[in-house]
């Protein structure tokens, strides 16, 4: 039998999969919390548990054969080495910009800026962020973060910012209101291209069962 290697993007992702793969009886047979090869209880699949923004490289390497990431990482990693087959739909959100509310950039999307320097935009998504700007006309001062976005407008880092939202909770909470949405963003399975030619039959199976559970859902 083939055996598959599946890279799993740690944290919310990993969280809303498992009952997936549960249900598959694909469930992972070991301490998830511990272990970074995990086996399945399928002995031809086995899990490899990392960053999510890790997720594509692996992927795209081979080292994994396929996995299951946020929309949001693949358009920033630029997913053309890579076959996107399915939607999950799951780990829902979107990519917004946000900004304090009340403040001079709390204003209508595309209204020209009377600054004198290029607006600062903070993100942990500076490719996606570049390319939105530019498409329209715009360069931006763009500052790279790793996490809590919400802060830097508070704190005269940033102007705006661009980042995730589903609930809409942590801008609330932090003053923030979002003023354009990017992109709406799931998580998809991502495979890799040799893979795809050289393990057909049992990658095509494992989409077939990923595939049920979503028609069922
Ligand atoms: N609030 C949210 N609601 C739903 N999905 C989300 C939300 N925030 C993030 N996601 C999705 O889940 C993915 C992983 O998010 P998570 O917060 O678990 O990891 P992370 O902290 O971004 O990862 P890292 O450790 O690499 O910084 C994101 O890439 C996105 O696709
Ligand atoms: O609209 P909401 O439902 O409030 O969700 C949005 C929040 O979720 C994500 O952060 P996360 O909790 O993953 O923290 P992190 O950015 O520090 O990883 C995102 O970066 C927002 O801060």
């Amino acid at each position: 039998m083939t055996s598959l290697t599946l890279a799993l993007s740690k944290g919310r992702i990993l969280e809303d999969c498992l009952p997936m793969l549960d249900r598959l009886g694909l469930a992972p047979a070991g301490d998830i919390d511990r272990l970074l090869r995990v086996p399945s209880r399928d002995p031809n699949l086995h899990f490899l548990i990392i960053r999510p923004t890790d997720v594509p490289t692996y992927v795209e390497h081979g080292a994994a054969d396929l996995g299951i990431v946020g929309k949001d990482v693949l358009m920033e990693h630029g997913g053309e080495a890579l076959y996107e087959p399915m939607d999950l739909d799951i780990a829902k959100c979107r990519l917004s910009i946000a900004v304090v509310k009340g403040s001079p950039f709390d204003r209508p999307p595309g209204t020209p800026t009377t600054l004198r320097r290029r607006v600062r935009v903070a993100t942990k998504y500076p490719e996606i962020t570049r390319r939105f700007f530019a498409a329209r006309g715009e360069q931006v001062e763009i500052i790279k973060l790793y996490g809590s976005m919400e802060l830097a407008p508070l704190v005269g880092l940033a102007d705006l910012i661009v980042d995730l939202v589903a609930t809409g909770n942590t801008l609330k909470a932090n003053g923030l209101v979002e003023t354009e949405i990017i992109c709406q963003v799931s998580s998809r399975v991502v495979v890799n291209k040799a893979s795809m030619k050289m393990k057909h039959a049992a990658l095509r199976d494992l989409l077939a069962r990923l595939q049920t559970l979503r028609a069922a859902a």
